[in-house]
């Protein structure tokens, strides 16, 4: 599936990943009342409201982009009918060509990682049959918990011919409180860069064509910090979420690429999906808020070209 992502990446010219981040607060009206129309204001309703919202900004921008995030949290605060409708994002996405980032960030002790693992990315025994769960192509997994919360995980994208991002620096304002703690066991270099030295291993192990399929995540939001776990995971894909709404901006990217252009492949959700709710994109109008979509896409890919060439 490395491969597949990187071929789509130079196929795009796009190193982009659309998350599928759906709040009722970003789906317009008419959406909504459609939904609730058949299914009343309920977790159906709701739903049905998310599916819906989801595909008419996939329609809009899968030939644009080569991989979207769905992130699970965002669908099961609405239960069953949330991870129906997550389910139903995997496979229309899917079926549009789209590599998918199961964002599960998933990690436990190694039986249950074991389980997530099967239910996310690989297939579960039942007698005699074998089933696919979500059957996302990629997940992002926490490692905080060691070796055997991941190598389940690897096992599975082994066998699958899948992919994980592995939480290395996160992008938000308090990762600092643990993951940049100075180990005095290790020259008082700061836990994440000791991850990300084991995610390269992990990596080095589990080569597709010219990169890993064992990739890190590490925040737009710390650039510095990217340019030196840049260096220590050469052979890693960087899922780099932060861009847009949580600040990040082309400049800050440059040091997550390789020299080769590639290695990186940055996040934006709410800038993405909610643009038409913010003032550079509100010309569009709620009616049209798939191709105020499509406008920031192509507005971020710009965005990160500029920075590319100009380094
Ligand atoms: O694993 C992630 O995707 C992730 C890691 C991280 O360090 N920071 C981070 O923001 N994310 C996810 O990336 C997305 C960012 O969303 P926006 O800030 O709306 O672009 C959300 O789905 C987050 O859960």
């Amino acid at each position: 599936m490395i491969n597949k992502l990187i071929a789509k990446i130079k196929e795009t010219g796009a190193p982009i990943v659309v998350g599928l981040d759906p709040m009722m607060k970003y789906i317009p009206e008419q959406i909504k009342k459609k939904a609730f129309a058949e299914y009343g204001e309920t977790l159906e309703g709701a739903a049905e409201a998310v599916f819906q919202y989801n595909k008419e900004i996939v329609d809009h921008i899968y030939d644009l982009v080569p991989a979207v995030k769905p992130q699970i949290a965002m669908y099961e605060q609405f239960g069953i009918p949330g991870l129906v409708a997550f389910k139903r994002t995997v496979d229309y996405c899917k079926e549009k060509g789209l590599v998918v980032i199961g964002d599960v960030k998933r990690g436990d002790i190694g039986s249950t990682s074991e389980a997530y693992a099967v239910g996310h990315l690989g297939k579960v025994q039942v007698g005699s049959h074998s089933y696919y769960g979500f059957d996302e192509d990629f997940a992002t997994v926490n490692p905080y918990l060691g070796s055997d919360g991941i190598k389940p995980f690897i096992k599975v994208c082994q066998e699958e011919k899948k992919g994980l991002f592995i939480l290395v620096k996160t992008s938000n304002p308090s990762s600092g409180e643990f993951q940049d703690r100075k180990l005095a066991d290790a020259d008082n270099r700061p836990l994440y860069e000791i991850v990300g030295e084991q995610v390269a291993r992990w990596g080095e192990e589990h080569m597709g064509d010219d990169y890993s399929y064992i990739g890190a995540v590490v925040g737009a939001t710390y650039p510095e910090m990217g340019k030196t776990l840049r260096k220590i995971m050469p052979k890693s894909y960087i899922l780099v979420p932060g861009y847009g709404a949580q600040g990040g901006k082309g400049a800050d990217l440059v040091h997550f690429f390789n020299e080769d252009g590639l290695g990186a492949i940055i996040n934006s959700s709410r800038g993405i999906i909610a643009a038409y709710q913010q003032e550079k994109y509100e010309a569009y109008g709620e009616a049209n808020f798939a191709e105020a979509s499509r406008k920031a896409v192509e507005d971020m890919k710009a965005d990160i070209e500029q920075a590319l060439n100009n380094r």
